[in-house]
């Protein structure tokens, strides 16, 4: 079984993860498969430097991912573009590693994704676990812990998808607009029916 993991920037899904994780869950994370397509020498890379332009890369030729940033959120046509570069690439890659996680013998994986629904990778996944929290808490958890200014994070969370059609495609919920503790709770209870559904005891 997979669970697709989502919501939108700063919800708190990789705090999630490492609370399934923690038991004994694994977990792939779609940001990081995102930054594997773009690595230098790949072929990504270059389409994105000939189709959005040189100003794109650092001077040794490898992503400026704040400049990437900077264009694609304010820019949609740009951020279509770079999404027809890369999201084929990472789904690809996502079938990968979720294979060869399954085949190691998880009770379920996790398949962390801030663009499940708007990718179509809720296609590869049995159930969707939304992690909710209001707006503004998302504007101050983004520009706390990245360092982006309000403006930009407003930008990126207009390019996902709203909270209200997120909740919508929701099989399970996880409220993160309280403390780490209540979440770690709601995970709890979450592996305990997950746990059942495939067949296995709470606490295998
Ligand atoms: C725009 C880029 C260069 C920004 O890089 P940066 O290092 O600043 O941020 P990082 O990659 O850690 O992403 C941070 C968050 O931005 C949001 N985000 C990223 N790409 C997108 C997008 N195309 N649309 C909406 N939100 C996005 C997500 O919430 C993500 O968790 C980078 O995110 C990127 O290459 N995006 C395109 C690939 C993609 O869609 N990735 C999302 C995972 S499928
Ligand atoms: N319940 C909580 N209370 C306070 N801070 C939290 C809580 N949950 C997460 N955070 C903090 O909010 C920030 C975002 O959390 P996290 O990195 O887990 O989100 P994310 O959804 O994985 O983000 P992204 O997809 O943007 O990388 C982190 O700095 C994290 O420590």
């Amino acid at each position: 079984m997979i669970i697709g993991v989502t919501g939108g920037i700063a919800s708190g899904k990789s705090t999630v993860a490492r609370a399934f994780s923690s038991q004994g869950i694994p977990w792939v994370d779609a940001d990081e498969v995102a930054r594997e397509v773009v690595a230098p020498g790949e072929p990504a890379l270059d389409e994105i430097a000939e189709q959005l332009g040189r100003e794109v890369l650092a001077p040794d030729g490898s992503l400026n991912r704040r400049a990437l940033r900077e264009l694609v959120f304010a820019d949609p046509e740009a951020r279509e573009q770079l999404e027809r570069i890369t999201h084929p690439r990472i789904r690809e890659r996502l079938v990968v590693h979720l294979e060869r996680l399954q085949a190691q013998g998880a009770p379920y994986v996790l398949l962390v994704s801030p663009l499940l629904f708007e990718s179509g990778q809720d296609a590869m996944v049995d159930r969707c676990l939304v992690i909710d929290v209001p707006e503004p808490t998302q504007i101050a958890r983004t520009a706390a812990r990245d360092g982006v200014d309000e403006a930009q994070a407003r930008a990126i969370v207009a390019a996902q998808m709203s909270r209200e059609e997120r909740l919508a495609r929701a099989d399970d919920v996880i409220d993160n607009s309280a403390d780490e503790a209540d979440l770690a709770a709601q995970v709890a209870e979450l592996d305990r029916q997950y746990r059942q559904a495939v067949g296995l005891p709470p606490e295998s």
